[in-house]
């Protein structure tokens, strides 16, 4: 395990920047040490008190330290880019540039939100008269636990700080064991921009050795997560504290006869495939009539054809998936599919983590990867007799976080959104998180909670209320 605390980390950045080395990753161990227990109690401690002289700071000037964070972290987008190349194999074309756009609008967001409180009046509720005044605001609710997935380590993890800290939360950050070198990197530029010491600290190692401690921990009073399952087990041991749940998805996307099939096709492509299938929007199934699919899988055929397959470093459209058993999984998917009777429109290739990209056809619900996530460049095909047929499939799933639907009749487009149990139905797009300030969320086993900046801003508060209690009534004359 590491701990970063605001001068460890700045240590740690520089010798990135300088070297670009990745601090050695610990063997996996199935308990924390009792030196790593030590590390993470001392963080917490030193993060609650670094948190109550953030909480005086003034807002204005969370917001300026914010923008400046901003401005550092788009300055270091090429070393970060870099650190997700080599870590997690992702195209350099996906750039940092987002994740400071995130920050700078949290910012704003947040002096906008925060700036402003309520003040409610008795005389509106039966039986009282204006003898109390309430006044309510919101404030911070302490030390924000974030825990960002390996697909996203800089950007989900930003979206997790930003709003912590313009709240006047302090934050600690768990990042992915894969990608952890990214984080380090952007938590070091936060702490460039001259955040206090202590408030935002990062500390590495396996989720599956430190994760319970630190999940449980009892200075931890709030948990932002975004990951699989896991996310589910955090939340039954958590305990009494809000949480923000960011989980699986199955995105569906339904194809209507009268859809344009080629704006459909483009979607396909990108929302199935773009780096490599590995996220949470992903298009996960493709739900088409019947009288349309034959065109559809045609074209979308024609374009995979053309997808570029290597090494990220050669900014591949295909890159290898996270790790050999993610790999492993992806394959048992497409073989048991294979083996009742699916179509593999291309032949299924395979090299190490590197999996050609793959469009299953004629897949059908007695297979796994029918309601599985495959977190890779494979896409199932089912052909659906009726809309209903698809919306069934849909909301079969335990998973419901975006869905999308592909038609020219707006009305048609409405009722489907609304029968779909997704967080999320986009008409005419492939799901997709951004632009990072909408409302982003998932139902059942997707997650709980809203993300999107204003969201994350107001779930990482708590109201509290003075009332003013008068010993007359007193009603305002002007
Ligand atoms: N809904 C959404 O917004 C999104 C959902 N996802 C989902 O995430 C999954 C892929 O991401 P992946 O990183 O593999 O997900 P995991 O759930 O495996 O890991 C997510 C994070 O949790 C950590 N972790 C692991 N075990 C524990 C534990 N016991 N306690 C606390 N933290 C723990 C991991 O650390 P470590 O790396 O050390 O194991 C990592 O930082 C997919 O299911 C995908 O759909 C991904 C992006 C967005
Ligand atoms: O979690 C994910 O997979 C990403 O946040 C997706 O973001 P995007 O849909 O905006 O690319």
């Amino acid at each position: 395990m590491m701990v970063c605390t605001s001068s460890t980390v700045a240590e740690n950045g520089r010798n990135l920047l300088r070297e670009n080395q990745c601090p050695s990753s610990t063997p996996p161990t199935e308990r924390p040490t009792s030196k790593s227990k030590e590390e993470v109690n001392k963080i917490v401690e030193v993060s609650k008190a670094a948190q109550k002289s953030w909480a005086k700071t003034p807002l204005w000037k969370r917001a300026e330290l914010l923008h400046k964070a901003a401005a550092i972290l788009k300055e270091h987008k090429v070393p970060i880019a870099k650190c997700l190349v080599n870590e997690i194999a992702k195209p350099a074309k996906d750039a940092v540039v987002r994740s400071g756009d995130l920050v700078s609008y949290c910012a704003e967001e947040g002096v906008r939100i925060l700036g402003e409180g309520k003040f409610l009046v008795s005389d509106s509720f039966p039986g009282n008269e204006r003898t109390k005044y309430c006044l309510s605001s919101k404030i911070p609710l302490g030390v924000v636990l974030a825990i960002p997935p390996f697909n996203y380590p800089v950007n989900l993890a930003v979206s997790k700080i930003a709003p912590a800290l313009i709240a006047g939360n302090s934050l600690v950050l768990k990042p992915p064991t894969q990608g952890a070198v990214a984080a380090l990197h952007m938590v070091h530029c936060f702490h460039l921009a001259g955040f206090p010491k202590g408030l935002i600290s990062c500390v590495t190692g396996k989720g599956s050795e430190i994760g319970d401690f630190l999940t449980m921990h009892p200075g931890v009073n709030c948990i932002s997560f975004t990951g699989g399952d896991t996310g589910i087990a955090i939340s039954k041991k958590a305990g009494m504290i809000p949480l923000q749940m960011e989980l699986g998805g199955k995105d569906a996307c339904i194809i209507l006869e009268d859809a344009d099939l080629d704006l459909a096709v483009i979607s396909i492509l990108k929302g199935g495939f773009a780096y490599s299938g590995q996220r949470c929007t992903a298009v996960k199934v493709v739900l088409v009539m019947e009288s349309v699919a034959d065109t559809i899988v045609e074209k979308v055929n024609a374009k995979v054809a053309k997808l570029t397959v290597g090494p990220p470093e050669d900014d591949c459209d295909i890159t290898p998936v996270v790790t050999e058993s993610s790999a492993n999984f992806i394959e048992g998917l497409v073989m048991d599919a294979k083996q009742k009777g699916a179509t593999l429109c291309q032949e299924y290739k395979r090299e190490g983590n590197l999996i050609w990209p793959l469009l299953l056809d004629k897949v059908r619900p007695d297979m796994r990867i029918a309601w599985e996530e495959p977190f890779g460049p494979v896409v199932p095909v089912i052909r659906i007799k009726s809309v209903e047929e698809g919306i069934h499939h849909c909301n079969a799933s335990n998973f419901g976080l975006q869905g999308c639907v592909f038609t020219k009749d707006i009305n048609k487009a409405i009722l489907i959104s609304d029968a779909m149990e997704t967080g999320t139905v986009q008409i005419n797009s492939a799901p997709a998180r951004g632009p990072d300030h909408f409302p982003f969320q998932g139902v059942k086993e997707s997650g709980i909670g809203s993300q999107g900046i204003t969201n994350s801003i107001n779930m990482m508060t708590k109201i509290k209320s003075t009332v003013i209690n008068l010993p007359t009534p007193s009603y305002t004359m002007g």
